[in-house]
């Protein structure tokens, strides 16, 4: 099962992907982008990107896509073939919001979120579940520290509103979760949320 934490910077997704190691720990942790233990130069170069105020916004969006698509071939497909519970902070859902916002703002490209999608759904795997840590945008910067180009209030807005699409298009995959709370509450909401979705899994795959 492929469970994925979405949310705008300084929503707390770390937070709690940090804290659900110890109540899963033998699920595969990964991230997009790509870091640490399932790691890779994609995740690198798109950090470098990401450093870069000038960075060409097309050339970001395939920079992250290709790590999306190594992510995938290298660590997912593997996980889910093993029947491991996958539990990524961020992932495809990041890309349409903020590269979709990202595209807007830059012009070129016409309907820039459905482009954004569009060039994922020849391979792209989609998850069974997203979790979205809802934060307004100014709570979200100040959170955040606005250390990135990303991390702006204006800018946070409209990725905000792409999450608000992304979650009008596709309702049952999504549940929202007020990011507003404490943070041992937040956790104490998708600890639940992820429970029931893994007990619903079970009873499905239990039927076949
Ligand atoms: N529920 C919460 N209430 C208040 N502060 C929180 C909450 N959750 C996390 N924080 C704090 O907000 C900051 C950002 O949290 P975190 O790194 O988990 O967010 P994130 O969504 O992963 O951000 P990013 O996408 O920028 O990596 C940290 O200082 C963290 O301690
Ligand atoms: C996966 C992904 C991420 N981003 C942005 C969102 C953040 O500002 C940075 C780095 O993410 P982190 O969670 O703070 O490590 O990248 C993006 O624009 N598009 C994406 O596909």
């Amino acid at each position: 099962m492929l469970v994925t934490l979405e949310g705008l910077d300084g929503s707390g997704k770390t937070t709690v992907w940090e804290a659900l190691h110890d109540v899963y720990p033998d699920a595969t942790f990964t991230t997009e982008p790509t870091s640490g233990e399932t790691g890779s130069w994609y995740g690198e170069a798109v950090y470098r990107s990401i450093e870069d105020d000038g960075a060409d916004p097309l050339a970001e969006l395939f920079l992250y896509t290709a790590d999306h698509a190594d992510h995938l071939s290298r660590v997912i497909e593997p996980a889910l073939e093993r029947d491991d519970l996958v539990i990524s902070d961020r992932y495809s859902d990041s890309r349409y919001a903020y590269q979709g916002a990202t595209l807007a703002e830059d012009g070129r490209i016409t309907r820039p979120l459905e482009y954004v999608v569009g060039i994922h759904r020849a391979f792209s795997i989609e998850p069974d579940l997203t979790i979205y840590l809802d934060l307004d945008p100014e709570t979200a910067a100040a959170r955040a520290g606005t250390t990135n180009k990303f991390e702006r209030a204006e800018y946070l807005t409209s990725v905000r509103d792409n999450y608000e699409r992304l979650i009008d298009r596709d309702p049952a995959r999504f549940v929202r979760v007020d990011a507003t709370q404490p943070p041992e509450v937040v956790l104490e909401r998708v600890e639940d949320v992820l429970a029931s979705a893994l007990e619903e899994d079970e009873a499905d795959t239990g039927d076949e």
